[in-house]
């Protein structure tokens, strides 16, 4: 069957920008479903659209309900019936409409224009070859616009946002083109919001809390913190939230907001700072039709305030809602089944044998006549059923053939003629300093109120060092007690460091709050880095002060509060250092078990390494010895403690050979095999020194991946 050849050319109204409602031309409140009513064009064929009223100056091959189609069985044409003069008499008035049409600004201005041409995105397949998600698309979306991606569960509209936007998974492959007021240009970093599909928030915050910090963080430093904290306080209430303010976002340990508050904490957040290009996912699930409205009506007045430009996909708007878009990009299994203005989507529908019926929201209509997951038939306008998979080729096909299509590409055309300007991701951005002030200071907070975080580590903390204490009371210093001294303090710096791997999840958590702050250009890499040092040196202060008090005097190590603080400044070095280390792990492998199993696996292969379990000048060269031992931290760990305990002791030989006692030093030379060559002191300076190229490491892996990503993905 040749589709191409049977399908009616569609041709839409001519108004690819239409302009926004005046608010007068509605009420704020939102309403029944009430567009679909039976109407009668010029010609006196009556046929259901919503919109009727509008289009009848303009040439559509609807479909009539009430008059019989052709005599085909899933093959469309055009009516025959049709007076073709009248026809092209209608065609010529329309084109002159479109060529008497404002074709949006002639310049860009302040605001942002996204243009996409045959854009292609691949995913690997199981056989080793990909398969495309999105195929060909092409469209655009200009200032003051702002733009409905619509279509079934995973035909590609999360896809097409993340190409649009420039954040494609590493194992997706993009091609065709993509332009940023008609340039090849990033945008990511701040040169735009994204609302993701997921709310990634701090659960401990309260409403208030996430929106006032973020706008601490956005909003350049000239604005004052009474500007900053009423900006958060008009954008809580903008979306309804004010009830909700002082309540914790709340997560899976403390119930908070409900999921359709926690939307909307996200949407403010990535309003505040009122971005000039916004995309949206899915910014209406979990909302009530109500509070649907009045979010939508919302971003559209932003979109109207100084030519704003949104993209946003949505998945079941009701008729109010989907009234606020200007343009309807919907999309079938990655195929652009229709682009145009949402007003004219009934016409096309209808055109090709799929009207509308009346009493329907129309954009439940489309997406129930463009979803084939369903093996159910599409009725047609005149009473006969097509298959859901042969509806959308001939929807498709259509669309490629409409004068809609081709106006879409001319305009597509003349937007990337123009000379746009480059966009710069750093404007009006607080300053470094704020940054890191702000970002440890919500970090502390974070910290604090998550019982996970620090606070479950310290009890397990005093429960281990209570029974290391109470295991090694009161130690001694008999000769035996040299290898018990030993044993307990490599428990010390293998074990109870290890532990720290417990606040992964906790990390993970952070890294993902990170990403997305990251992208929409909340702040950079260096002070997240900063912020999150920083706010957690005061709580492994505590985890190592207090059960390391416990443990040190309870089992009797060397006397003399140096040697305590010593003892403590090695513990907390260590489980910084291992921090450290988890969040390398959390930027690489960002899942939670992975993470951890691979966090266990390297700190276990030092472990292992460190001088302890197998002495020093065993260690099978030159792998093993050099360089692994030197890059282990245990080696230094357990060196400085050694030192620090044994340093200054003496024992009693108690065998029958030998001098009557033994030195600590000698027992340092001899027994651990340690490095005498340097202080106490030098080793603890190495284990802080592994932290910070530990911290930078951190920072590096994340700017290369940042840097990285966009070329994996061939842009
Ligand atoms: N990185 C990826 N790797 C493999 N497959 C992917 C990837 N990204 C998307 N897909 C696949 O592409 C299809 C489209 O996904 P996408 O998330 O864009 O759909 P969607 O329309 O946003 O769905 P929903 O409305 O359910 O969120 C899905 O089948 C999905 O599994």
């Amino acid at each position: 069957m040749d589709l191409q050849a049977n399908v009616p050319r569609w041709t839409p109204r001519p108004s690819p920008t239409r302009p926004l409602k005046k608010d007068n031309e509605r009420d704020d409140e939102p309403q029944m479903d009430s567009f679909a009513s039976d109407q009668e064009d010029d010609d006196g064929i009556s046929f259901h659209n919503s919109r009727t009223k509008n289009f009848n100056n303009f040439p559509f091959t609807t479909w009539p309900t009430a008059v019989p189609p052709p005599p085909h069985i899933g093959v469309l044409e055009a009516p025959s019936s049709r007076d073709h003069s009248t026809e092209m008499n209608r065609s010529m008035e329309m084109e002159r409409a479109i060529a008497q049409q404002p074709k949006g600004d002639d310049s860009f201005g302040n605001g942002i224009s996204v243009t996409w041409k045959d854009l292609w995105v691949r995913v690997p397949d199981k056989t080793g070859g990909r398969r495309p998600i999105l195929e060909g698309l092409t469209g655009y979306v200009e200032p003051g616009e702002v733009l409905a991606i619509m279509g079934p569960s995973g035909c590609g509209k999360s896809t097409l946002l993340d190409a649009l936007a420039g954040r494609l998974a590493s194992n997706t492959r993009q091609t065709g083109e993509i332009l940023i007021n008609g340039r090849k240009q990033p945008l990511a970093f701040g040169t735009s919001a994204y609302v993701t599909q997921d709310d990634t928030l701090m659960t401990t915050l309260t409403v208030r809390e996430a929106v006032y910090y973020s706008a601490q963080l956005q909003l350049p430093d000239s604005m004052s913190r009474s500007e900053k904290k009423e900006r958060a306080d008009a954008t809580i209430r903008e979306m309804g939230l004010q009830d909700a303010m002082n309540t914790r976002i709340g997560g899976w340990s403390i119930k908070g907001l409900s999921g359709g508050q926690k939307r909307r904490v996200s949407i403010s957040i990535e309003i505040l700072k009122r971005p000039k290009l916004l995309f949206l996912d899915e910014p209406t699930s979990g909302l009530d039709s109500a509070a649907s409205y009045h979010v939508m009506n919302r971003i559209i007045k932003l979109a109207q305030q100084d030519k704003r430009t949104v993209v946003a996909s949505i998945h079941q708007p009701s008729s109010e809602v989907f009234e606020l878009f200007h343009n309807l990009c919907l999309l079938s299994s990655g195929r652009s089944v229709y682009f145009g203005s949402t007003s004219t989507g009934n016409e096309f529908f209808a055109t090709n044998g799929f009207p509308c019926p009346a009493m329907r929201n129309p954009s439940d209509h489309y997406l129930r006549t463009v979803n084939k997951d369903f093996d159910v038939d599409i009725e047609q306008g005149f009473g006969g059923k097509v298959s859901a998979a042969e509806t959308i080729n001939i929807l498709v096909e259509s669309y490629k053939l409409s004068e809609a299509c081709q106006q879409v590409e001319r305009r597509v055309s003349e937007i990337c003629q123009k000379d746009g300007e480059a966009l710069d991701s750093k404007e009006s951005q607080a300053g470094f300093i704020t940054q890191c002030n702000v970002l440890t200071r919500r970090s502390f907070v974070n910290m604090y109120r998550d019982l996970g975080y620090y606070w479950l580590r310290l009890a397990i903390y005093i429960a281990l060092c209570l029974c290391v204490g109470t295991i090694f009371y009161d130690i001694g210093s008999s000769y035996g007690s040299i290898q018990a001294r030993g044993s307990m303090l490599m428990f010390v710096a293998a074990f109870l460091t290890f532990m720290a791997i417990g606040g992964f999840p906790s990390f993970v958590e952070d890294m993902k709050i990170f990403t997305r702050e990251r992208l929409n250009g909340h702040y950079g890499v260096a002070a997240f880095v900063v912020g999150n040092t920083f706010s957690s040196i005061p709580y492994l202060l505590m985890i190592s002060l207090v059960p390391g008090v416990m443990a040190y005097y309870l089992v009797g190590l060397q006397k003399g509060i140096d040697h305590f603080v010593y003892f403590a400044l090695m513990l907390f070095a260590c489980m910084m250092l291992v921090e450290s280390l988890m969040m390398i792990v959390a930027s690489v492998v960002p899942d939670f078990l992975m993470g951890i199993i691979t966090g266990a696996g390297i700190q276990g292969v030092m472990m292992l390494n460190g001088g302890f379990f197998r002495l020093p000048n065993d260690l099978p060269k030159p792998f093993w010895r050099y360089p692994m031992y030197y890059i282990s931290f245990h080696k230094y760990a357990n060196q400085g403690f050694y030192k620090n305990e044994f340093e200054g002791l003496t024992f009693p030989n108690e065998q029958a050979r030998g001098p009557p006692s033994i030195t600590g030093e000698e027992i340092l030379r001899t027994m651990w095999q340690v490095e005498m060559g340097y202080s106490k002191w030098m080793d603890v300076a190495i284990v802080f020194g592994m932290v910070i190229l530990y911290r930078l490491m951190f920072l590096g892996i994340i700017k290369t991946i940042e840097k990285v990503k966009p070329i994996i993905r061939g842009l």
